[in-house]
């Protein structure tokens, strides 16, 4: 059995900055030998993933624009890739964004354009991602998505994007169901609250940290290595027998009632 990803490329979406879940996978599959991709949403973040991509010693990264929102952006920013490298063997889908009104006070309050807009970003950007990538990665592969309890069960606040996290969640199972004859794994990494810049779009965020702090069963929350090494079982042979699961790295929170 082999743990190492020698030999093997991923891309990684949605680096942002160092806080990133995406950077936390970028480094966990880094120290493993793979080679990584990075997809950016615009020029906004072309500069911190390149400078942090930079920091990972020997690695010789690629990097592409992929505005998850446009089909023909995403089918662009597949089709360099292919061009480019070929073969693919797996992608961390780290995307998602609700507008900030929609994230607080009452979810019936949530607008038609609100809704839509969490659900095309937070939800359908994989289905179209894994359709474009699924001809690269003619040896198998792995995606992993993140995602969030409250996609599972209210939590007060997270509203839209917890609709859109049970849409996300779905379309994983759905999509593992589709990809599994290619040996096309899908599966989520349920990520306990961190304090990202995602995070900060999310009403009072600190109350749940402490709630964390104080209940989760290893009173402690989790790490962004934390999610990254997840990841990188997902991602590699460890896990082979494993597709559309949802695997709960959150200080085991979510087994409380
Ligand atoms: C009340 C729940 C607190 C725990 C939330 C944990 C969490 C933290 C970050 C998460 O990722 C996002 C990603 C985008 C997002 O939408 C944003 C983020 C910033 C600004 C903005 O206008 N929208 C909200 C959360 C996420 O899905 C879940």
């Amino acid at each position: 059995m082999n743990f190492s990803l020698e030999g093997r490329t991923y891309v990684i979406m949605g680096v942002a900055n160092k806080r990133s879940l995406a950077w936390g996978i970028a480094k966990s599959l880094h120290e493993v030998g793979a080679r990584l991709i990075f997809t950016y949403a615009n020029e906004r973040f072309e500069k911190p993933v390149k400078d942090l991509a930079a920091t990972l010693e020997g690695q010789d990264a690629l990097f592409y624009p992929c505005d998850v929102t446009n089909d023909d952006a995403v089918a662009k920013t597949f089709a360099s890739i292919k061009e480019d490298v070929g073969t693919i063997h797996g992608i961390a889908h780290c995307i998602a964004f609700a507008q900030k009104e929609d994230l607080k006070g009452e979810f019936v309050d949530t607008s038609r354009d609100g809704y839509l807009l969490a659900h095309n970003i937070s939800a359908y950007s994989l289905v179209a991602v894994a359709r474009e990538a699924q001809p690269l990665m003619s040896e198998g592969g792995g995606i992993v998505t993140l995602t969030y309890l409250g996609g599972e069960r209210v939590v007060q606040n997270y509203n839209v994007m917890g609709v859109a996290k049970a849409s996300l969640d779905a379309s994983m199972k759905y999509l593992a169901n589709d990809l599994g004859k290619d040996n096309i794994r899908v599966n989520a990494i349920s990520a306990g609250p961190i304090r990202t810049l995602s995070a900060k779009g999310v009403g009072d965020f600190n109350s749940i940290l402490k709630q964390i702090e104080e209940k989760a069963p290893l009173r402690r929350t989790v790490t962004q290595e934390e999610v990254g090494s997840t990841a990188y079982y997902l991602l590699s042979d460890l896990s082979q027998g494993v597709t559309g699961e949802i695997i709960h790295v959150d200080s085991g929170y979510s087994i409380l009632g």
